[in-house]
């Protein structure tokens, strides 16, 4: 993906355009489509590429047929996606394309507001008439998308009057009265109390640290831990995304004639889904996103062991675990300790965020018919996200370049216009040498290959910059995928400059 978390991590790059319900057909090469090709949930074997979990890398695309350089392996469509903040008025809300001049003239705003407000608040534009219906169609019915917009608008309002509280509490701090907030000191506390009743992470399982995260997130609804604070731009847009996932699924459980997924094979399942999203469906089918990697454990696991390193600048050895002092999580997570310990405040980002959504939610269920908005639900989509989405970059790439080594480039110095979530195309590895390149053509992303590629050889694109050094590279890509790349690229330099160092 040119993944490019997001705000986050990868936002993997660039996307394409729809509406015009092309298939790839399996076997051909690029700009060769056909309609309604078969790939279908009885025939994936024409799939052109098989899943197959790599050990320490998870799963991962492979190539099941012989490519050669330019063809295009498979196209795909996103669920949700949020412009930025910045470039709302300029940028088509359906099929990306940019106007810097902001002459995209069909606003997206909320039924029944006055004609300034249309003009002024306005969620996004369309360049033509026919990317506006698209938008319609894909929400299944112009009811579904009013709902879906009177929840954009919504969150745009709660963000105004968190904002103004924001701003009324920075009046009073200035007149000397303290901000209400208990946060000033977000002390490092746990060890404080070394009881039975703490638990090392690092000995914990998966599942178990999942059980524990639950349990912070029922504490953070109860006790209404974080409410209140404005998240960063970034994050408000994280937040109009998972409203349009949210929507698109509200969509799919009233629409009975949804088709399960039926296949536990994830090529089977890949292959109906890439079929789905382009041929049948104007967005990637809901279950698609159930079955990402949902991160949610790697992203503390990963955050704990920074809050370590931070601490054992004051006297442990980065290079020497042995010197890192363990962190020390209560079984029970309480309110005060959620509300004042390091540990607690890695949870403040999304449950601010959380909160901005419900805030706006709620305003939108009693006239929307929306169900509750549910902890669980917010995060199944916010986790998911983070390390899997993709970059909306302008301008798009095109393939191949005039200089091959640009074919190479990440959206580096592209404007990020947004980010969106492509469900069938998360399953690319990342390579510091990838041999597949995305291209964006509109809302859509083609995936096509860099180089020959031989049947039974893993496909990979790369998750941002690959022309920095492999320690670079590997520090980035740990703080925003959260592993430690093994590509070979990265082993062979690493070992090179271990020998170089005579380790
Ligand atoms: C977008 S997902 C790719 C699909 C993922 N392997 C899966 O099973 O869903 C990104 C995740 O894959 C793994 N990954 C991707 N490229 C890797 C690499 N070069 N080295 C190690 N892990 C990698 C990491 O866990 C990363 O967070």
């Amino acid at each position: 993906m040119s993944i490019i978390l997001s705000a986050n991590a990868l936002t993997a790059v660039p996307p394409g355009k729809l509406s015009d319900a092309r298939v790839i057909a399996p076997g051909t090469s690029s700009g060769q489509t056909a309609q309604g090709a078969s790939v279908t949930n009885d025939d994936s074997e024409n799939f052109p590429v098989r899943i197959h979990h790599v050990p320490g890398r998870g799963r991962g695309f492979f190539a099941d047929r012989d490519f050669t350089r330019g063809d295009e392996v498979f196209q795909a469509m996103p669920l949700a996606c949020a412009i930025s903040e910045d470039w709302v008025g300029n940028t088509c809300a359906w099929c990306f394309k940019f106007d810097d001049r902001r002459k995209h003239h069909l606003k997206v705003s909320a039924p029944g507001g006055t004609k300034h407000h249309q003009a002024c608040h306005y969620k996004g534009a369309f360049c033509s008439e026919q990317c506006q219906e698209n938008a319609i169609a894909s929400h299944g019915s112009r009811h579904a998308w009013q709902r879906y917009v009177a929840v954009l608008d919504s969150i745009e309002a709660e963000a105004q009057r968190l904002k103004a509280t924001a701003s009324k509490g920075m009046t009073k701090a200035a007149k000397g009265k303290k901000p209400k907030s208990c946060e000033a000191s977000l002390v490092f506390s746990e060890g404080k109390s070394l009881t039975d009743d703490v638990f090392n992470p690092d000995d914990a399982s998966d599942d178990q640290l999942a059980q524990w995260i639950m349990l912070v997130w029922d504490s953070i609804i109860e006790d209404r831990i974080f409410i209140g604070g404005l998240p960063d731009s970034p994050y408000r847009e994280i937040a109009r995304l998972i409203a349009g996932a949210l929507c698109h699924r509200s969509n799919k459980r009233s629409n009975s004639n949804s088709k399960p997924v039926c296949s536990s094979d994830p090529t089977m399942w890949a292959a109906d889904m890439v079929r789905r999203s382009v041929a049948a469906e104007p967005v990637a089918p809901w279950e698609s996103l159930e079955h990402m990697q949902p991160n949610e454990v790697n992203w503390l696991r990963s955050e704990l062991y920074s809050l370590q390193l931070t601490r054992s600048s004051e006297g442990g050895d980065v290079s020497n675990p042995a010197t890192i002092a363990p962190i020390h999580l209560p079984l029970v997570p309480t309110a005060a300790q959620i509300r004042l310990t390091g540990w607690g405040a890695l949870f403040r980002v999304a449950a601010e965020t959380f909160w901005l959504l419900n805030g706006a939610w709620q305003q939108a269920i009693e006239a929307q018919q929306l169900p509750a908005l549910e902890h669980a639900d917010f995060r199944d989509v916010y986790y998911r996200e983070m390390a899997n989405s993709f970059g909306i970059w302008d301008p798009n790439d095109p393939f191949p370049s005039e200089n091959p080594a640009d074919d190479q480039r990440d959206g580096e110095e592209h404007e990020m216009l947004g980010f969106a979530i492509y469900p069938t195309a998360v399953y690319f590895n990342h390579s510091c040498a990838p041999n597949v390149f995305k291209a964006r053509e509109g809302r859509q992303i083609r995936f096509v290959c860099l180089h020959d590629i031989r049947q039974g050889e893993e496909m990979f694109i790369s998750y941002g910059s690959v022309f920095e050094d492999v320690g670079e590279r590997r520090e980035r890509l740990q703080q925003h995928y959260f592993f430690v790349c093994t590509c070979d690229r990265c082993v062979a330099e690493s070992t090179a400059y271990l020998a170089q160092d005579g380790c």
